[in-house]
């Protein structure tokens, strides 16, 4: 069997798809039946914008991505690696080295400044600090800077942070070390509608110069336009 690292180089010679899924389903306990989800092929470099009305599972669907959920059947792929092979471990390392995540609640640590929680990526995965040209502090400066958090913030606990500065210091912990796949899950719900556009034409030109894929979960259609792809969850057209 190949090792992650052979298969990534591997990977960037064929370029396969950033993420591929095959028939998933998954129940959570005290749900009759496990729902099945529609397949996903998005290539690198591609947006993936998901839409539903709430409960259709489209949070659900992004942890079954990030592999922070295993499902009762069906497969995901991530740029060439089947997911679903790999033991708990390792698929914590391939999140760790191959995915940035932005979760609805943020999961900052709350004990750490902004730029701490911006670097954390970098502790935990060589690969990410490798990417980070002239390393994690100087890159997390570049990315607070570019989402437009004051420097005299940048040292402060990351709970002194408005809510909307909090999102973007979790989309910096996303970005860090350029991984090939990010996911967000309603990212932009506490901003306003001018934050809300300028969050997400940063998110997606940083994205786009980094060649990273974005699934994006969002209520909000309006927001649908800036993305190569969209797919419905719960019957919406
Ligand atoms: N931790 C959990 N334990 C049990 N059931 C859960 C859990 N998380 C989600 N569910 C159930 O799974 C279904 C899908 O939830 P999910 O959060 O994925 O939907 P969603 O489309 O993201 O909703 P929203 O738009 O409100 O965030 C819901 O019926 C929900 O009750």
């Amino acid at each position: 069997m190949s090792t992650e690292t052979e298969q990534t180089q591997a990977s960037s010679i064929t370029s396969p798809p950033a993420i591929i899924t095959r028939q998933l389903r998954f129940c959570w306990p005290g749900q009759a039946n496990a729902p099945s989800f529609p397949d996903i092929e998005l290539n690198q470099g591609e947006h993936l914008f998901l839409h539903g009305p709430s409960g259709t599972g489209k949070s659900t669907l992004l942890g079954l991505l990030a592999g922070m959920l295993a499902p009762d059947s069906g497969s995901v792929e991530l740029l060439g690696q089947a997911l679903t092979n790999l033991k708990p471990g390792a698929r914590d390392r391939f999140r760790a080295n191959h995915m940035g995540v932005i979760f609805q609640q943020f999961n900052l640590v709350p004990y750490l400044s902004a730029l701490a929680n911006v670097t954390l990526p970098c502790r935990l995965s060589p690969i990410r600090r490798a990417r980070t040209d002239s390393g994690p502090d100087a890159a997390a400066a570049n990315l607070l800077r570019q989402l437009a958090i004051p420097e005299s913030h940048w040292h402060q606990g990351v709970t002194r942070l408005s809510i909307g500065q909090q999102q973007r210091v979790a989309a910096a912990r996303a970005l860090i070390g350029a991984p090939e796949i990010i996911l967000a899950d309603e990212p932009t719900s506490a901003l306003d509608a001018d934050n809300r556009d300028r969050f997400l034409d940063l998110l997606l030109t940083l994205a786009e110069q980094r060649r990273c894929s974005v699934v994006f979960v969002s209520h909000d259609r309006a927001l649908s336009s800036h993305f190569h792809h969209q797919l419905a969850l719960g019957g919406e057209a």
